[in-house]
């Protein structure tokens, strides 16, 4: 029989999981937004087969229930469905970034009687919104579970049998482990994007060629502070006490960078520090979901001549190398500047690479 799924929130992630979810089921999923030009969008998406104004009804009759809005909402909304006569059986999960306050929430509604398996999909975007979501968005990316401690094994199994179509690698962690690691790798990051980006603009104030002059190396650091305020508060309420931690560290580390520089007259100390950095993020799953980058895209350098970005575009088509979307980066004063080309998947990215390489352009 066809199955029933409730989304709530169908934007960037919640619109990923319902396309990742079509592609192996045979659902009806109903999506549920306060924002309702985002709802009407993912319906005319197929992201979703109806529009709902009220949770009520929708969640009584589902088997699976997505929240996928930003952790504060969500909480909100699971006080509100724990007054639902649910299915027996459904599975409820959230996509949050935080896991440790929703699991707690979890375990105070729900004791045993109806399941709640956190989750969190780790890939994701600075982009929001349903326009941008992609069935293939966490292919090869890890996807944290955090089940309760009276959820049976087997609903976990059902979980991951709903999300196969992620194609992701599903870990079981403890909500408080999850959010210890996911500050250090992903929430705190994002406060040194903005802090770099304040601290970038403070100088601009005093000299507009700061902005023009910022490259390659300043947008790939930054690139999330472009992600959603919205979202990023609420993780970071969330997760105060471990960013606190890490705030002391990051504080003691810069404090060590400062006395380096200070005392460093041959400039090998500082050449170690960095050595060292390079060492250890080299053995990072650099291009693996999850850690770097998130869409599939390829950085030309083109010069301004008329027809060069159409030149790059023919030779594609004509390799058959479809190109979701095309930007230029205006990094260079008076010349065009980057090509920025993403792809469906990493496949193509390379072969484009590889041909554009043998037309004897540049890319990263
Ligand atoms: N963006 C990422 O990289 C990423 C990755 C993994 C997990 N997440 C998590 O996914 C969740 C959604 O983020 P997103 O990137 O899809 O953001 P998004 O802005 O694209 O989508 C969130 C949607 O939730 C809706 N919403 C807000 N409050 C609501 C409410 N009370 N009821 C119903 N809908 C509501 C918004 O209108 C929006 O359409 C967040 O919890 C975030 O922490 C984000
Ligand atoms: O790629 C991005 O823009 C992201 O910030 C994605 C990212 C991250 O890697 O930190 C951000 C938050 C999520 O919870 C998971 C993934």
């Amino acid at each position: 029989m066809r199955k029933t799924v409730l989304l709530v929130g169908t934007g960037l992630i919640g619109g990923s999981i319902a396309l990742a979810i079509r592609r192996e089921h045979d659902v009806f999923i109903y999506g549920y937004d306060i924002n309702i030009e985002q709802v009407e969008k993912a319906l005319s998406l197929q992201v979703i087969d109806e529009v709902v104004t009220d949770l009520k009804s929708p969640a009584e009759n589902a088997d699976l229930i997505i929240l996928a809005s930003p952790v504060e909402e969500t909480k909100k909304i699971m006080k509100m469905i724990t007054n639902y006569s649910l299915k027996e059986d459904v599975i409820i999960t959230d996509v949050g970034s935080t896991k440790r306050d929703i699991m707690s929430l979890a375990n105070q509604l729900w004791n045993g009687d109806v399941t709640f398996v956190g989750g969190h999909p780790m890939a994701g975007s600075h982009k929001t919104g349903v326009e941008s979501a992609k069935a293939h968005l966490f292919e090869n990316a890890f996807y944290v579970l955090t089940p309760q401690k009276t959820t049976p094994y087997e609903k976990i199994e059902q979980l991951k049998q709903w999300l196969k179509g992620t194609n992701s690698k599903f870990l079981v962690l403890d909500a408080e482990e999850h959010d210890y690691i996911t500050g250090a790798v992903s929430h705190f990051p994002h406060i040194i994007a903005a802090a770099l980006v304040k601290q970038v603009k403070k100088h601009s104030d005093r000299n507009p060629f700061i902005s023009m002059l910022a490259a390659g190396g300043f947008r790939d650091i930054t690139r999330i502070a472009s992600s959603s305020p919205k979202m990023w508060k609420d993780i970071v309420k969330q997760n105060r006490d471990h960013l606190l931690r890490l705030l002391d560290d990051w504080i003691m580390e810069m404090r060590n960078v400062k006395s380096i520089l200070e005392s460093d007259e041959n400039g090998k100390a500082i050449a170690r520090y960095f050595q060292e950095a390079k060492d250890f993020r080299d053995t990072m799953p650099v291009r693996v979901k999850g850690a770097i980058p998130s869409y599939y895209d390829l950085y030309v350098d083109v010069v301004d001549h008329p027809g060069a970005i159409a030149k790059i575009t023919t030779i594609l088509a004509e390799n058959e190398i479809s190109i979701t979307n095309i930007n230029i980066i205006e990094a260079r004063e008076g010349l065009l500047g980057v090509l920025q080309i993403s792809f469906q998947t990493e496949e193509h990215r390379i072969a484009a690479r590889t041909l554009l390489e043998q037309n004897g352009y540049q890319t990263y």
